[in-house]
């Protein structure tokens, strides 16, 4: 039809080859609600022609040198950094971010995850003990599992896509992955840049699908010893289900309901503005942002009033606007999903402040629909308010005032996740006593999202098992073997 546009057909990249699918998904464009690509609707033949691809692989990958890998490991970073611009636009388009947040954050953080992972598997060492009266000495090595098995999710999705795929490499896996349907196209470039980069085929095979047909038929397989997920809870039970039978090493990062804890000696002038980025970044949708807002009460209306102000400069625009802060969420279905959180809270009698229902969004004809919803803030909710304790996963943040520290521990702490949190205060004793006593694997003070890959990534109770990071990753992408040797 005239006006048609060419819709972009994605293919599996399995053994080092593009092959076509027997069928396939539409894919969105969340800023204007169109159809604009086309994703394999792969199943189980996909996964075994994968799975066999990197088992004659494996041999040749793992028996390379620390030194090797990690040449390979850098060189996909150049590939990667030299198409960035590219990749920025891709992931934009795709999942609705900003461009600007694409630039600056997704595809930079993807080329530092395999510099960084290039660079630690040069590093890592093993443990020796000896038991000299018996004449024996003990050691640690550790060797690659296999096939890996890695499955991610739509809101960062080249940024936690290559958080998997570069430890697994580096150690010396092969690979299987599968990124999420509604956000395949950064994943599909990356392979066009894998023989670019040097990787042999079959070190990484990325098969596209949905989660229950082809992520089930990974999930499943007798041959991957591993699955690395991130995701939803729902998913990563049903991921437990399905690997139980197999016993399969699993990690699994999941959601937050994470608590920003504002003490009334905290300096407001960088509190306000990181805990708006905090809420709101990527639309909010990340599992580190913050959906709960404890503030001591002396300060409430204060900060109330300047953070619903800076809420409102926090403007959403179309993804390619250098003025936008934020894009269009991920899906119809899920801007519903998080509208009638919404519609939730305000039946409990609590109140918008700013953003849906209550401010106007403009935006261009093109784009009304897009999956666009402004930055909201809600006020007099009770702690045992859905919105108080379920992952909305959206722009959406509540703010409540509390009383004592031993109050709002106990409050940020009564909830089923514990993945990351913020303590803003100016009082150095009381920032490391909370922060020891809040039930979270990541508790930022006094800042947001200053990100040490070095040390454990990860949240404890629903939000998940396990954590990545230099360590992390080798550990769980390796299987570690005490070895004794009598002499
Ligand atoms: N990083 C996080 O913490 C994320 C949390 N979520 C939460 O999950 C909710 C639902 O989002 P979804 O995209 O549906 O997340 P999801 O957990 O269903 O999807 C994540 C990945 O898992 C795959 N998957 C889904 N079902 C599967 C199955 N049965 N077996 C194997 N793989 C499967 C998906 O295809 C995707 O690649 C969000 O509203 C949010 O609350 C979603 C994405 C990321
Ligand atoms: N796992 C997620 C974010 C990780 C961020 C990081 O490693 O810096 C998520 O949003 O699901």
């Amino acid at each position: 039809m005239a006006g048609t546009k060419a819709l972009l057909m994605l293919e599996n990249f399995i053994d080092g080859k593009f092959l076509p699918c027997n069928s396939y998904i539409d894919s969105y464009d969340p800023s204007t609600g169109e159809v604009y690509c086309k994703v394999p609707n792969s199943g189980e033949e996909e996964i075994q022609a994968a799975v066999e691809a990197a088992r004659k692989a494996f041999p040749g990958w793992s028996s390379q040198s620390p030194q090797e890998r990690s040449r390979v490991l850098h060189q996909v970073a150049d590939v990667l950094e030299q198409s960035l611009e590219e990749l920025a636009q891709a992931e934009s388009k795709d999942q609705g971010k900003t461009l600007a947040l694409a630039r600056t954050m997704d595809i930079p953080r993807s080329v530092q995850n395999f510099r960084f992972f290039a660079s630690s598997i040069l590093h890592h060492t093993s443990e020796c003990t000896q038991m000299d009266h018996l004449g024996c000495l003990h050691y640690t090595v550790q060797t690659p599992v296999g096939i890996a098995g890695l499955i991610s999710p739509w809101n960062l999705p080249l940024y936690l896509l290559t958080w998997k795929i570069a430890p697994a490499i580096a150690v010396g896996n092969t690979v299987i992955a599968k990124p999420s349907e509604m956000t395949s196209v950064t994943a599909w470039m990356l392979c066009k840049l894998l023989d670019k980069a040097g990787v042999p085929p079959g070190v990484v095979n990325i098969v596209f699908g949905t989660g229950p047909r082809v992520g089930e038929a990974l999930v499943s397989h007798p041959e991957v010893p591993l699955i690395s997920f991130t995701g939803s809870q729902s998913t990563a039970t049903r991921i437990t289900q399905l690997s139980a039978p197999h016993c399969k090493k699993l990690s699994l990062e999941l959601g937050g309901k994470n608590p920003a804890i504002i003490f009334e000696d905290a300096n407001l002038e960088e509190c306000i503005p990181t805990t708006v980025r905090s809420s709101f970044a990527n639309q909010g949708e990340i599992c580190l942002c913050t959906s709960r807002i404890f503030v001591q009460k002396s300060i409430y209306s204060e900060f109330l009033k300047r953070f619903v102000e800076a809420t409102r400069k926090w403007k959403v625009g179309i993804p390619s606007d250098p003025l936008a802060s934020m894009g269009a969420l991920i899906s119809k279905a899920h801007l519903e999903k998080v509208r009638n959180y919404i519609k939730k809270a305000l039946a409990e009698g609590a109140h918008i402040q700013c953003g849906e229902g209550v401010d106007k969004l403009s935006l261009p004809a093109r784009n009304q629909a897009g999956y666009f919803m402004l930055p909201t803030v809600i006020t007099d909710i009770k702690d045992e308010s859905c919105c108080m304790k379920e992952e909305i996963f959206g722009p959406v943040t509540c703010v409540v005032p509390f009383d004592s520290e031993e109050e709002v521990i106990r409050r940020a702490n009564d909830v089923k996740y514990g993945l990351a949190a913020t303590v803003w205060s100016s009082n150095v004793g009381r920032i490391h006593r909370v922060a020891k006593k809040l039930q979270s694997g990541l508790v930022w003070t006094n800042c947001w999202l200053i990100r040490e890959l070095n040390l454990p990534f990860g949240g404890m109770k629903s939000s998940g098992i396990g954590r990545e990071g230099v360590k992390d990753s080798y550990d769980f992408f390796t299987e570690i073997k005490t070895i004794t040797v009598k002499y």
